[in-house]
């Protein structure tokens, strides 16, 4: 069981927190006791809303912050005692920060990561042509990357993480502000790349619609705290039995009513969608009737499938954080 275990496991990531010490003693946990595994081979989503602690996490786990308290191991390199080793296990790129160098090509930019890393000549051109007609920018190799669309920029920086072939790759918001297309082509990437070349790839994102499709389990923090480990199925499970949406005619009426708190409210042309985990019918029809006070038309109500978005805002809008916490680390 045990040896299963640690063959399985790409990522490990025990009991990790970070305090961010600050003057007069004013100081933050960014990251709070976080522990999640991330299997070889799958595509894993880390969410959580602005600040949750995403970025301090995978900066520790590619050794640019160092943990207050915890471990990280990467394919069983533990980050703190074996970091070469460890860092060998790995290739991130980060979001917001420029991770390849505009005045140089792509191919400029593969050599330079490649000796940086340590590849020997002969294999960064052989990854190198491998990876760039992978990424479609074969083409473009002598180009300047300044002159390349933001996704053809992304391209190139996820083929500088991987020039040292890491088996685990990280990308922090990989599909941000990329148009439809690049978007499609990024998707189609990095499932690629973990179903025909084995890489584990970990991504945090915002476009929930895009981890839904791409990523197998998730881990959301809030605060700096673990409040959901699923897969992607069980987690799209949790709310589904209560989940209901009404729609009512004209412009939402009731901003301010912590009645709503914890409802996601679209109005879209002329109707209103509120949609949420609604728990008991006491609660549906109580808020019902505070529509009813509110003066707005009722049009419908239905229950629906929610999907990965919903999901996420009704475990970060619980306001007692953790009580729907949903955890689920079997991984034998
Ligand atoms: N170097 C630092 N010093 C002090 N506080 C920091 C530092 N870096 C991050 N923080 C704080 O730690 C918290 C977590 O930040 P982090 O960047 O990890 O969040 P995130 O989940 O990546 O957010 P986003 O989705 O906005 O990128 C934030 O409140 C942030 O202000």
């Amino acid at each position: 069981m045990n040896v299963k275990r640690i063959t399985d496991t790409a990522v490990e990531v025990k009991a990790l927190s970070k305090v961010y010490r600050k003057s007069k003693g004013n100081d933050f946990t960014a990251v709070d006791n976080v522990s999640f595994l991330v299997r070889q081979g799958e595509v894993f989503g880390f969410l959580g809303s602005n600040g949750a602690g995403k970025t301090t996490t995978i900066k520790m786990m590619c050794g640019l912050v160092t943990p207050t308290a915890g471990q990280i191991s990467l394919n069983g390199c533990d980050v703190a005692r074996q970091r070469s080793e460890a860092m060998r296990q790995i290739g991130v790129v980060l979001e917001g920060t420029r991770n390849i160098y505009w005045p140089l090509t792509a191919w400029q930019n593969l050599v330079y990561f490649g000796n940086l890393k340590g590849c020997s000549r002969r294999s960064i051109q052989e990854r190198g042509e491998a990876l760039l007609r992978e990424l479609e920018l074969w083409d473009r190799r002598n180009d300047m990357v300044r002159n390349f669309s933001r996704g053809m920029q992304q391209r190139v920086a996820i083929a500088c993480a991987l020039i040292a072939d890491p088996p685990i790759l990280v990308l922090d918001e990989p599909t941000l502000g990329l148009d439809v297309e690049a978007t499609q082509i990024m998707k189609a990437l990095l499932s690629r790349l973990a179903r025909d070349h084995g890489k584990t790839v970990i991504i945090t994102s915002h476009q929930l619609d895009v981890v839904q499709e791409l990523c197998e389990r998730i881990v959301i923090i809030h605060q700096g705290k673990v409040i959901a480990d699923q897969s992607l199925a069980e987690l799209l499970l949790l709310f589904r039995r209560d989940y209901y949406q009404i729609k009512v005619n004209g412009p939402f009426l009731g901003y301010g009513d912590a009645q709503f708190s914890q409802i996601a409210i679209k109005e879209e042309q002329d109707v209103t969608l509120l949609t949420g985990s609604i728990s008991s019918q006491t609660k549906l029809y109580s808020l019902l009737n505070k529509i009813r006070k509110l003066g707005m038309p009722l049009i419908s109500v239905s229950p629906v499938e929610p999907d990965l978005e919903d999901v996420f805002l009704s475990l970060v809008k619980n306001e007692k954080g953790g009580i729907c916490y949903a955890n689920n680390q079997n991984h034998a």
